[in-house]
């Protein structure tokens, strides 16, 4: 198997990000962070005035910005309309709203859409990463996996992140945020039958990264 599609899915920081990004780099994929996306045209309905709780006006508007994701793992990107979006992406509003526009079918449609151009365009594969790649992007990725961790340790994780964040809050929204992925009707954060469960509670992102990678060798030997 020379090239290769790896799919990894998982609740709100489970370490799907950064996990996939190393697992690319160390072997020679593309990487595509889809949540990058869903913020990307949230930004935009945020920018351009349209509210986000009214999913008429968003499936109106969702064919409008055009995103584009730079998919090197040592230095992705993500443009929108032509504007670097990385940073206004991850602000507090974006992620509290992300969630009512990623379950709008349209929004949806369109980003499924370009994930798998995406895809298909990596000469060497990829690693995507995202809620629904498994189930509904990436149906016949070579490889799956549903990463998880228990509230507390994504909670911490995240406090470490944003330094001074209270992570009794950061628990209470990533659960919110979780719920409202699942529950959606149009393709919810969900593991795929066929995919391998990691529990990253009480492992260090390396040896996450390294079960990953053994999981690819494994997978490449057995297609030789
Ligand atoms: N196994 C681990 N042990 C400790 N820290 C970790 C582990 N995995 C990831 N982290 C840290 O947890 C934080 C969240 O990780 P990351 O952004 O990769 O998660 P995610 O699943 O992509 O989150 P989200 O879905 O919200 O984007 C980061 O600071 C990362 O360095
Ligand atoms: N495949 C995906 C990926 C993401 N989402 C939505 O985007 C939000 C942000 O994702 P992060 O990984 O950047 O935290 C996420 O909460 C989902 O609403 C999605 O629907 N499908």
């Amino acid at each position: 198997m020379e090239s290769v599609i790896v799919a990894i899915d998982g609740p709100s920081g489970t370490g799907k990000s950064s996990t996939s990004k190393a697992v690319a780099a160390k072997l020679g994929l593309s990487y595509l962070d889809t949540g990058a996306q869903y913020r990307a045209i949230t930004w935009w309905m945020i920018s351009n005035g349209v509210d986000v709780h009214d999913a008429d006006a968003v499936a109106n508007a969702a064919g409008k910005p055009v995103i584009v994701s730079g998919t090197d793992p040592a230095r992705p990107t993500i443009t929108v309309d032509g504007a670097d979006a990385a940073g206004p992406i991850r602000t507090e509003e974006v992620t509290s709203k992300v969630s009512a526009v990623s379950a709008v079918p349209e929004v949806r449609a369109l980003i499924t859409e370009l994930q798998r151009t995406i895809a298909k365009d990596a000469e060497h594969g990829i690693v995507v990463e995202g809620r629904d790649i498994g189930t509904t992007v990436l149906p016949d990725a070579d490889l799956k996996i549903f990463l998880t961790a228990s509230p507390e340790a994504r909670a911490a994780r995240r406090s470490g992140e944003l330094k001074g964040v209270d992570v009794h809050a950061t628990k209470e929204a990533l659960i919110k945020r979780d719920a409202a992925d699942s529950s959606r009707k149009t393709s919810p954060l969900a593991k795929a039958g066929d995919a391998v469960e990691v529990d990253t509670t009480e492992l260090t992102l390396d040896q996450v990264i390294e079960c990953v990678v053994t999981l690819v060798d494994e997978k490449r030997t057995a297609a030789k």
